[in-house]
């Protein structure tokens, strides 16, 4: 042990210790930088220097190359998108980047950029690196180096490395730009597989509709919400009870009372794209089979106005299609969707619309078939306030013509569609209620008219019926 005293001195001679030991560093390097040609010299740098000039560690670096011999090392990819996630503060290089398909920019680190994160108290220390090509027949040489604490391994590697690629598909769904498929758009040359075989062509779904802006009562709304999310989990439900992973929802209702609004809010909240199948357009059975087994998973399949069916009944007997197993009927449509198709994908939802429930084929509402009626009704007072605030920004708060405006509403059938053209003809929002309260009664009178001229339609046929019958007696 030392005294008191004797700290400055046995600082003293550390210190010099230390200078001496720097100074021979110093001098080996600049020795070996003189004598060693450089190719050898760098290699030396990475590994002998490494153990001779760095104190040994305790800590394990994991190295996730971009590629895994001809295929890409999916652990490299989900950690590039679940570090975008995971950007400090004191990062000083950020790159950014957007395609046309995108609906954001992407902001990612840049190499030689480091990035902290911690998992159940292990602390984490990511870094990108990029090496330039070794000659002109390789690529520029892309990692990631995970460095943490080695008695920490095990829980990297079978829980954090796991949870990073878990993460990394949530991202790249939330990230999703949702298509709409259907087979008059030009047909798709992406790479991605959807709208395989060529059957179908894609567009971006711009459709900006999202269950916050849907106009319907809020119970309806979220009810639809809680049996979405649960189709969703019960993936291990499905497959116990022998059932193929599919959803019907049977959307009805007059025109305009947002059908196609509520399956773009369905497809934009679940990122799952649509395929928009005509069926006025496909003649036989081979035709249909070859279309659906074209979809592809976790997709809303949408046959709209369902009630024209009736149209395909008479085909059969035109002579369009030829032989029987060839004729396209809505139960071969039914039991197709039902057995073939359904068994061969998964986390699909079909939805079929009609304005008129009470025309349409009684095998689609058969039990089991459709497994959500949803009664798209006229303009509710609810309905009316959310298209109040998305339309004129009135939030929370009232306005003067609320009250009258209700009464109206709850007293005429109105659709949202149309409450939403009145609302959208003026910035001003005095003058866009002033229109619409217009608008209402306007609607109103002429709703009493054509109900007195049907009383009175009535009673005149009555009259006939009693002059008829007085006629005869006399
Ligand atoms: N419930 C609603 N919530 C918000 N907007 C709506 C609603 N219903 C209709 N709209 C507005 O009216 C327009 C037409 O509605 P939409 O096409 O969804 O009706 P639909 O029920 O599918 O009609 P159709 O039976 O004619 O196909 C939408 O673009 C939207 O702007
Ligand atoms: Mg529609």
């Amino acid at each position: 042990m030392f005294s008191l005293s004797e700290i400055p001195q046995t600082a003293s001679t550390l210190f010099s210790a230390y200078s001496t030991l720097a100074g021979s560093m110093m001098l080996l390097r600049s020795f070996a930088n003189e004598l060693i040609p450089q190719q050898l010299r760098s290699y030396l740098c990475t590994t002998f220097y490494h153990y001779l000039f760095n104190p040994l560690s305790n800590n394990l670096t994991l190295v996730f190359d971009e590629w895994s011999g001809m295929s890409r090392n999916q652990v490299f990819d989900a950690a590039e998108l679940y570090l975008r996630t995971k950007i400090n503060p004191d990062t000083e290089r950020l790159k950014v980047s957007k395609t046309s398909r995108q609906k954001n920019f992407t902001v990612s680190i840049e190499k030689g950029e480091e990035v902290t994160d911690s998992f159940q108290n292990v602390q984490l220390q990511w870094k990108f690196v990029c090496k330039e090509p070794q000659n002109n027949h390789s690529g520029e040489k892309r990692y990631f180096e995970l460095s943490f604490h080695k008695k920490h391994k095990q829980t990297v590697i079978c829980y954090y490395l796991p949870h990073v690629v878990e993460r990394a598909k949530e991202i790249k769904q939330e990230e999703k730009v949702v298509k709409l498929y259907n087979r008059e758009c030009p047909y798709d040359d992406d790479d991605d597989g959807g709208g395989g075989g060529g059957m179908w062509g894609s567009i971006n779904l711009e459709h900006p509709s999202t269950f916050d802006t849907l106009a319907m009562d809020p119970e309806l709304k979220q009810m639809i919400l809680d049996d979405l999310d649960r189709f969703l989990r019960r993936k291990e439900f499905y497959r116990r009870v022998g059932k193929a992973w599919k959803r019907g929802y049977l959307l009805y209702g007059p025109p305009g009372t947002g059908k196609s609004s509520l399956i773009a809010a369905m497809a934009n909240y679940l990122r799952f794209d649509i395929y928009d199948l005509e069926l006025t357009s496909i003649y036989s059975n081979s035709d249909l089979r070859r279309i659906l087994l074209s979809t592809t998973n976790r997709s809303i399949l949408v046959i709209e106005d369902v009630d024209c069916s009736v149209e395909m009944k008479d085909r059969q007997n035109d002579g369009a299609s030829v032989g029987s197993n060839t004729k396209l009927t809505l139960s071969g449509i039914l039991n197709f969707i039902d057995g073939l198709w359904s068994s061969c994908g998964d986390e699909r939802i079909i939805v079929f619309t009609t304005n008129h429930k009470e025309r349409i084929d009684p095998a689609l509402l058969r039990p089991g078939r459709m497994d959500v009626h949803i009664n798209m009704s006229y303009c509710t007072v609810h309905g009316f306030k959310v298209l109040a605030s998305n339309y004129l920004g009135i939030k929370g708060k009232s306005h003067s013509l609320f009250g009258e405006i209700e009464g109206l509403i709850q007293s005429t059938d109105v659709t949202p569609a149309e409450v939403a053209e009145e609302l959208m003809k003026a910035d001003d929002a005095d003058v866009a209620l002033e229109g619409l309260v217009n608008f209402l009664k306007r609607k109103r009178i002429r709703a009493d008219e054509s109900k007195n001229n049907d009383v009175k339609g009535e009673e005149a046929n009555e009259v006939e019926h009693e002059k008829a019958k007085q006629l005869k007696t006399g």
